[in-house]
């Protein structure tokens, strides 16, 4: 499932990162792509080891377990490999799909990505996210502080910023529920009971629903 949501951050988590980002020291990106990623990436990172890093990755963490969209829809098991990248006029990311697995002591499954946007669309040409299907190509270039999150099986490029500077956090996750169409059902499923229960409250139909949510999570969950 691909979806955004608007607005993720509020605009002093807003400024914050963008205040913060504006001083951080960024190194070349390639040191975190995989063997064949690092033949098309071609932008900047926030060095991963600082305590700069560690506390954005925490709150990056923080912010998406309070939503209830993302949660909801993603079933998180882990948020990881969180980065701060930074786009400067003539850097890009060509195709590239997704590794199957990160992390550095321990990896984790990849599952579903995620772009927050942090820059203001106005401020930089070029940039865009763009998603590859069998049949057609979209691109994505949301506002600052929203966020795209898609599958990480797909291929996908940023197409090459040509004046002013994309800063962008990007992070992957495991899901609890490993097959896309099973996470599907679930959310469809959650979104219904939570529908149920606002208009009507604890109802019988409520409680079915509830079990044959709580039942298929308990049966695909890993
Ligand atoms: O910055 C983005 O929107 C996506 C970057 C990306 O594809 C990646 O880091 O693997
Ligand atoms: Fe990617």
């Amino acid at each position: 499932m691909l979806f955004s949501i608007d607005d993720i951050l509020t605009s002093e988590e807003l400024k914050f990162f963008i205040d913060h980002l504006t001083q951080a020291t960024f190194v070349d990106g390639k040191t975190t792509a995989g063997w064949h990623a690092k033949l098309v990436k071609n932008n900047q990172q926030l060095d991963k080891k600082t305590p700069e890093a560690q506390a954005l990755r925490e709150q990056v963490q923080s912010i998406l377990k309070k939503n209830a969209l993302f949660q909801s829809a993603v079933l998180p098991k882990i948020v990881h490999s969180i980065l701060a990248s930074r786009y400067e006029d003539g850097m890009s990311y060509g195709t590239h799909t997704d590794n199957a697995l990160m992390g550095d002591q321990e990896f984790w499954r990849v599952d579903v990505s995620f772009t927050l946007f942090l820059s203001d669309p106005e401020t930089y040409t070029g940039g865009e996210l763009v998603i590859e299907n069998s049949d057609e190509e979209r691109s994505y270039k949301l506002k600052a502080g929203s966020m795209i999150v898609y599958p990480s099986t797909t291929l996908h490029r940023v197409e090459p910023v040509s004046q002013g500077v994309r800063l962008a956090i990007v992070g992957w996750v495991q899901s609890l529920v490993r097959d896309p169409a099973n996470r599907e059902i679930l959310f469809d499923l959650d979104t219904t009971r939570r529908s149920i229960f606002a208009k009507e409250g604890k109802t019988i139909e409520f409680d079915l629903v509830s079990k044959t949510y709580t039942n298929l999570l308990r049966r695909w969950a890993e």
